[in-house]
């Protein structure tokens, strides 16, 4: 069997400043892979902390981080680049910081991979926010990393510049692994395959995103335009236990999804009347909000 080269493995890794414990006896592994890892976690949670020491730049207290740093590309969540500089010239300096040959082609190549293409020779100095995270992923991606990461790189931007960078991301994780971290769960949620989820400095969750994000509720609703468009299927729910709700402009039923077939068939004539027919999907924001839930009613 072929074995899969790690780029990075965490064992009881743990971090602290002075008193304060920012991660706790983590243990996580990174293949060489593709795809995008989610970082998840609120505020404080030490999703930096952890980047940081896959990069080697925090101290550990405890554990040990073996990483293939030559491999492994960061890019922060503001990036700051000389002012002066072109695009181009910061990637040349990319480069050149990393000991690596100028390429000109290659430069162009990636520039072009994040829209910059057409601004390689303006100054950074007068790029808006979202050029700037673009600009940032390029002189990591210039790299040619097997691992890339990236620290909150939708959270200054406006929902235009969010949707450019995603899709930016999701493109390059085509070829390589890609960490994001952000508290921006519905972005996560949009592009990561898997998931590493972090509370208090603790790890509560690393594998496939699917198995973390689920239906759990097995509640579905049904909502009408007109509440006597569905008196049938409304008699026939109230039976079964089915909580009505009216909000002034439609006729919302919550219902047990093992319900769902029945209500089709019978709403089948009043098809044209049906707002919303669905089953609850679970959210990451209500998985995460649930998984921490549960993990403080255990301490
Ligand atoms: N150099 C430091 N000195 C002291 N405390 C620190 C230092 N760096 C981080 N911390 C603390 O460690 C905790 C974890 O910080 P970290 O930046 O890793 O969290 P995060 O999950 O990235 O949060 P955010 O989403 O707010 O960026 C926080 O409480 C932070 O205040």
């Amino acid at each position: 069997m072929k074995s899969v080269k790690k780029i990075v493995e965490t064992t009881d890794l743990t971090v602290k400043f002075k008193d304060f414990l920012a991660l706790n006896h983590i243990n996580v592994s990174i293949e060489q892979s593709t795809g995008v890892i989610g970082l998840i976690g609120p505020n404080g949670a030490g999703k930096t902390t952890l980047l940081n020491t896959f990069i080697g730049q925090i101290g550990l207290f405890e554990g040990t981080v073996v990483a293939e740093t030559a491999h492994i590309a960061y890019c922060p969540d503001t990036p700051e680049f000389d002012p002066y500089l072109s695009a181009f010239e910061i990637m040349q300096q990319s480069l050149r910081l990393a000991g690596k040959d100028v390429n000109a082609a290659k430069i162009t190549q990636t520039l072009e991979q994040v829209g910059l293409f057409e601004h390689r020779y303006r100054i950074a100095g007068n790029f808006s926010r979202g050029m700037k995270q673009r600009l940032g992923i390029a002189a990591a991606l210039v790299l040619e990393p097997q691992l890339l990461l990236l620290d909150e790189p939708t959270s200054a931007l406006d929902p235009f510049g969010r949707a450019d960078v995603l899709k930016i991301i999701t493109e390059v994780s085509r070829r390589l692994t890609v960490i994001i971290s952000s508290h921006i769960l519905s972005d996560i949620q949009k592009i990561a395959t898997s998931l590493i989820v972090l509370n208090k400095g603790q790890l509560i969750y690393e594998g496939p995103a699917a198995d973390f994000i689920t239906v759990n509720d097995h509640m579905a609703t049904l909502a009408l335009r007109d509440i006597e468009a569905g008196e049938a299927t409304l008699n026939y729910l109230s039976h079964k236990g089915a909580e009505v709700q009216w909000d002034g402009q439609s006729q919302q039923v919550i219902f047990p999804d093992d319900q769902l077939s029945k209500i089709l068939q019978l709403m089948i004539p009043m098809a044209t009347q049906i707002r919303y027919l669905g089953r609850h999907e679970m959210t990451l924001e209500r998985s995460f909000e649930d998984a921490v839930l549960q993990r403080e009613g255990k301490e």
